[in-house]
């Protein structure tokens, strides 16, 4: 639904030049909910704003529903009004609402719709429409200040709904709202993905909204998208620094000589007793540093960080074992134990080895 290749965005003011997205290849399918994740200064507002091209890019492409809107995006009058038509179809929801104090409710949904030149009966109707769609049928008449935040919003995404788009890009929605209201305002979000099938991208720096909602996510740094894939991808990539804080597990060695490994269960292997079997099997004491469960994209994961006596080199086979169980397992470099200086240790039969190693 929404593919970048090579988008790249420089600023210039005087002779200074920043360099806000160098090179970025994204890849949204039509329908799901797309999380941005990434430090401030990452570039994650600058690619949400590219994908409407509010913000021209400097070079690369951006694909919406199969137009190429950079090759819309020129300065003649055709190409401009191609480019304002295309843009009707995706929605752009603002942290702070971005809505019109001197209108009503009503009429800040209707805004977009005045633009489209609807007439005025018609902009009442869909207006209404809209606002039932978000449940504020009966604050049509009201102004912004008299709405609490997450009504704000509400009305943010009736206005960016207004002109039926396929596409809703969302830029920190949540994020001047309490967690009850944020959790409200997900609910929507995902329910009109799920009723209108509309495709969602929004930023986030909570690791919560895309527990919640998203069905893939990226990892923005320094302009560059450094991890992306659906949440099941990322927590099955060994490494993935997303599934990490995604779902950390904590949890300190006792000691140098000691290897640390973090275990991932999905589905059906949550619910076996790998750990004591691995006892059994290879007579070692293993310590639980960290556990925990959660509901990751709509599935059980289970992750567990335990403390094998000895060195890495000492436990291959143990590692090995629990890789041929079908589980993900990644190993967490020892505090003496740089992954330069790992010894090339053979590979059990169905296991790689160490390929988690961070
Ligand atoms: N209009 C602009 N002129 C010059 N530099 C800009 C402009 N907009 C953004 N930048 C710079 O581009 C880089 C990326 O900014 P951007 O706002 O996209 O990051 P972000 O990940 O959205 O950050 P935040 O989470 O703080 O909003 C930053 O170094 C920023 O200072």
């Amino acid at each position: 639904m929404i593919t970048t290749t090579g988008l790249t965005k420089v600023y210039r003011s005087g002779d200074r030049e920043v360099t806000a997205l160098d090179g970025v290849d994204l890849h949204v399918r039509e329908g799901e909910v797309y999380g941005v994740l990434g430090q401030s200064g990452a570039g994650k507002s600058t690619l949400i704003r590219c994908l409407n091209l509010l913000e021209r890019p400097t070079s690369g492409t951006v694909t919406v529903a199969g137009q190429d809107l950079t090759a819309l995006a020129g300065d003649q009058k055709r190409a401009n009004a191609a480019l304002r038509a295309a843009r009707s179809h995706i929605g752009m929801v603002f942290q702070h609402f971005n809505l019109l104090s001197s209108r009503t409710v009503q009429d800040n949904v209707e805004l977009p719709l005045e633009i489209l030149k609807l007439d005025r009966c018609e902009r009442a109707r869909k207006a209404l429409e809209l606002l039932d769609l978000v449940g504020l049928a009966d604050k049509a008449k009201a102004y912004p200040a008299q709405l609490s935040g997450g009504q704000k919003q509400r009305v943010g995404i009736a206005r960016a709904l207004a002109g039926d788009p396929k596409v809703l890009l969302s830029d920190e929605a949540t994020s001047a709202l309490d967690p009850e209201t944020t959790r409200s305002i997900l609910q929507l979000l995902r329910d009109l993905n799920r009723r209108l099938g509309l495709t969602i991208v929004l930023i986030t720096h909570e690791m919560d909204v895309v527990k919640t909602i998203c069905d893939s996510a990226a990892l923005m740094k320094n302009g560059h998208v450094v991890e992306q894939g659906t949440v099941a991808e990322l927590l099955a990539t060994p490494g993935s620094e997303l599934a990490r804080e995604l779902f950390p597990v904590g949890g300190e060695p006792s000691g140098a000589d000691r290897t640390v490994v973090d275990i991932t269960f999905h589905g059906a292997a949550a619910t076996r007793p790998v750990i004591s079997e691995l006892a059994r099997t290879y007579n070692i004491d293993i310590s639980i540093l960290g556990a925990a469960m959660d509901t990751v994209g709509g599935k059980q994961i289970g992750r567990m960080r335990i403390e094998l006596p000895g060195r890495f080199e000492e436990n291959v086979v143990p590692i090995g074992f629990l890789r041929e169980q079908g589980l993900q397992v990644d190993v967490a470099d020892a505090a003496d134990d740089e992954p330069d200086n790992e010894p090339a240790v053979p590979a059990p039969a169905a296991a790689p080895l160490k390929e988690g190693a961070k």
